[in-house]
């Protein structure tokens, strides 16, 4: 049977991994002394963002800064919903010059920044979703920054505790395969044991439909995928998912991030949405 599920348009804020690197260990993936080959990376990411313009989407671009080896990952950035931009403030100190270089981006677009008080890294641990924010806490975001968010959007923000260092961020663990837009129902995929189990309850109560991975699907990268609620945009490894979406109607998008995986982020982590 063909999919009927619809693709809806987005805009994605990137950046190059140019002067990508592993110089410092601050998750369970990365290591010290990994030699990473710099142009497999941006070929890899230049792949990427062939796959995304291909399939309508828009895609901005910051201009990365030498000496950050982890500003690829875009989604830590900030959370942007209906125009307005939370920015972040990273836990390592190795990162948070980041912040800065995304502000100029957004200033430079005409956003305001609104700046968090507490540990928070964007869309790494804030995924908008249906009517709420699941927000995720354990290794890096505080349930402080929780709060701040929900003040900030007045949405619901829903907290939830990762208990996995693998899974250090929830975009590792959990994605959003529909938002709710244009009247489509909103569901997650999500890898339970990533989770604490009352917040595994209260995932399952919010999407009993959700699609279920394993954990080698986690351990792929699967769950560090972008969905447009009819591609998605998955790492290749993480077959058992892909089926699993094939059969939900989803179309899998294949695209090979493992070059970034060793600094332990893939898709999703290299992508920041703009939601206007
Ligand atoms: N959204 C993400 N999960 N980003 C991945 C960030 C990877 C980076 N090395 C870190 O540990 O902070």
């Amino acid at each position: 049977m063909p999919s009927s599920r619809v693709s809806r348009p987005k805009h994605f804020l990137v950046c190059e991994p140019r002067h990508f690197a592993v110089e410092y260990t601050i998750n369970p993936w990365m290591h010290e002394d990994t030699q990473v080959d710099v142009d497999l990376a941006r070929g890899q990411w230049a792949e990427l963002i062939r796959a995304y313009r291909a399939h309508g989407h828009t895609v901005d671009s910051v201009e990365p800064v030498a000496g950050l080896p982890d500003m690829v990952f875009a989604a830590n950035s900030a959370l942007v919903v209906e125009g307005r931009v939370f920015g972040s403030l990273f836990h390592a100190p190795q990162r948070r010059p980041e912040s800065t270089a995304y502000e100029t981006w957004f200033k430079n677009a005409g956003f305001d920044v609104q700046h968090p008080e507490s540990v928070c890294e964007g869309e790494g641990d804030l995924v908008p979703v249906g009517p709420y924010i699941l927000a995720g806490t354990g290794f890096r975001t505080t349930p402080e920054a929780h709060h701040e968010v929900q003040e900030f959007f007045g949405v619901p923000t829903i907290g939830l505790q990762l208990v996995d260092p693998y899974f250090y961020h929830m975009d590792t663990a959990l994605f959003v395969l529909d938002d709710g837009g244009d009247g489509a129902e909103a569901n997650i995929a999500y890898y339970p044991e990533a989770f604490s189990p009352g917040s595994r309850e209260v995932l399952q109560r919010l999407f009993p439909d959700a699609v279920i991975a394993t954990r080698q699907d986690a351990m792929a990268f699967g769950l560090n995928s972008v969905s447009d609620g009819r591609h998605v945009f998955i790492a290749p490894r993480a077959e058992a998912l892909a089926d699993q979406l094939t059969r939900h109607g989803y179309v899998p998008a294949p695209v090979d991030l493992s070059e970034l995986h060793k600094a332990g982020g893939g898709i999703k982590c290299c992508t920041q949405e703009i939601r206007s």
